[in-house]
């Protein structure tokens, strides 16, 4: 809602993934991109070797050059700024050298490094003859992202054989190669899938533990790739190891359970990277103000026509109008005014902003203004006390009030808006049929009102901006409760040539 309103967001942080393929999109470097777009990052990703493989199962894996992988590297890092970077599948030792020697040249802030050994399904990710060229990568890396097979490897010992040997062996791997270890359970057995980050690199052991409840689902293809490069990405904007894994694991899990529908593939399927964020955001795309404008001008425009047909509006444009009806009108008009302040100073109460909030009470002391300016100019106070208002007004009025008594901002303003809107509207029509000897000269005179038109516009604008950003289901309730007002204005002009039982009769 306005500018002023969008709370401002950091900056997204400029992600880079350096890692393997998987054509069918579940882990590797198309996994990556997915969880660092959907954990609030912008993605970049350099490919260190090309994966046959799918959901079952890797066919081959094609290592393109060592210096092309270099020219990758350094044709991201001369250009762009990089926030973090998730290291996954290196696959040979010339390509960890590769990587080894960009980092230290470029010293990027934030590096989680998964040390892809074996796929799930069995298949070897990094040469034997590598494993020790990881390990030595390790210092370069501020965090380590190991499962329970490839932290026994980085350790140099057999497979821990429970959670506590896991933590106890992650506490060695930290503290010899001064790096954080997340500690990954994904591969215990049991209903249970811990996390742990544990930080032995300045002597004393710390050690976080993140709980989590085994999800019975059998897509579980790339959780590793993408809980990384989730890592990095809520790193990057907290600075805050603890809160990213936290948060990136709650990620991953909600990812995990709605992945099962996914149907890709027949073998271990992939996790819905998107699936929280399609079920709160939707996919509808946020219109524009000034198309949320044009489509509610639109929407009433049947509505404006008719008004320029009412005999009321016509009789008080061409002078034809007979005083009965115009001075009912105006007591009708006084009425209206005095709740219509009323209910304008609840806009200003609600207001999310102090530019808002003084617009609407400065609108709400307009209205009230008025009200006494009629007095002066046309109708006394004791012409007033007899007039009961009619049955639009009522109505009207009603429809006002119950907007701000159910309290929702965007709704109220767009209820409020089409006596801003189509009475400025109408106005440019009446006005110029002003003339000397005009019977309603004076009235009409007032809709050349240079500061009603400065004020219509801005409450044009505040009430789109609001519709703009609000969520499907409420901006169709702002758009119902604006054709409501406008209709009610509608039948506020056809009212006095035309309402039964009022004090005319
Ligand atoms: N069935 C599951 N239910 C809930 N969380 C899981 C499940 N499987 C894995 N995880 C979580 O996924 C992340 C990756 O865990 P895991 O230990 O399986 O790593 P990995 O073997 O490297 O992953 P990958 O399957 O990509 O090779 C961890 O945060 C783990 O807790
Ligand atoms: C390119 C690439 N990187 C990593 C993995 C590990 O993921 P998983 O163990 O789930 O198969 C993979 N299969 N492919």
């Amino acid at each position: 809602m306005g500018s002023e309103l969008v709370t401002a967001l950091p900056p997204v942080p400029r992600v880079l993934s350096i890692a393997g393929t998987d054509p069918t999109g579940g882990a590797g470097i198309q996994a990556d991109l997915k969880s660092i777009a959907a954990n609030g990052g912008y993605g970049m990703a350099v490919v260190t070797a090309l994966v046959a493989q799918n959901t079952h199962g890797v066919r081959s894996v094609h290592v393109p050059p060592a210096s092309f992988l270099a020219e990758q590297l350094e044709a991201v890092s001369d250009d762009v700024a990089i926030d973090a970077v998730k290291i996954g599948m290196l696959g040979t030792r010339e390509v960890v050298d590769t990587v080894r020697g960009w980092l230290e040249r470029t010293d990027p802030p934030a590096v989680v490094l998964d040390p892809v050994m074996v796929a799930t399904s069995g298949d070897r990710l990094l040469d034997a003859s590598a494993e020790q060229a990881l390990r030595d990568l390790l210092s370069l890396a501020d965090v380590v992202t190991p499962n329970i097979p490839e932290l026994a490897i980085l350790a140099g010992e057999g497979v821990a054989a429970d959670w506590s040997a896991v933590l106890a062996q992650a506490a060695r791997v930290s503290e010899r190669h001064g790096v954080i270890v997340l500690a990954k359970g994904g591969h215990l057995a049991g209903d249970d899938v811990p996390d742990a980050l544990v930080d032995a690199t300045g002597g004393a052991v710390s050690v976080s533990e993140y709980p989590g409840a085994r999800i019975h689902a059998s897509n579980t293809h790339g959780t590793g790739c993408s809980l990384s490069s989730a890592l990095a990405t809520r790193y990057a904007r907290s600075k805050d190891w603890g809160g990213a894994v936290a948060e990136s694991k709650r990620w991953l899990a909600e990812s995990i359970r709605e992945g099962a529908d996914l149907g890709v593939g027949s073998g271990r399927g992939p996790v819905s990277h998107f699936a929280g964020l399609w079920a709160r955001g939707g996919l509808d795309t946020r219109p524009l103000p000034g198309e949320v404008e044009a489509d509610w001008w639109e929407h009433i425009r049947g509505v404006r026509e008719s008004i320029d047909e009412l005999p009321f509006v016509r009789g008080l444009g061409d002078g034809t109008l007979g005083r009965e009806a115009f001075v009912w009108y105006l007591a009708q008009d006084a009425l209206y005014l005095r709740d219509y302040s009323r209910v304008l100073a609840i806009a200003s109460r609600l207001a999310p902003t102090t530019a808002e909030q003084a617009f609407w009470a400065q609108a709400a002391h307009g209205a009230i203004a008025a009200e006494l300016q009629l007095h002066e100019s046309w109708i006394s106070e004791d012409d007033l006390r007899d007039v009961r208002p009619g049955a639009t007004t009522t109505a009207y009025l009603d429809h006002l009030l119950a907007a701000g008594a159910r309290g929702d901002y965007a709704v109220l303003i767009a209820a409020l808006l089409p006596c801003f809107w189509l009475y400025h509207d109408v106005g440019t029509r009446l006005h110029p049929l002003s003339h000397d000897a005009h019977p309603y000269r004076s009235w009409l005179d007032t809709y050349a009102d240079v500061a009603f038109e400065t004020s219509t516009r801005r409450a044009v604008e505040l009430v789109m901006a609001a519709a703009s950003e609000a969520d499907p289901a409420r901006r169709s309730s702002m758009r119902q409760a604006f054709r409501r007002s406008a209709e009610f204005e509608h039948a506020f002009f056809a009212a006095p040539l035309r309402e039964e039982g009022t004090p005319r009769d």
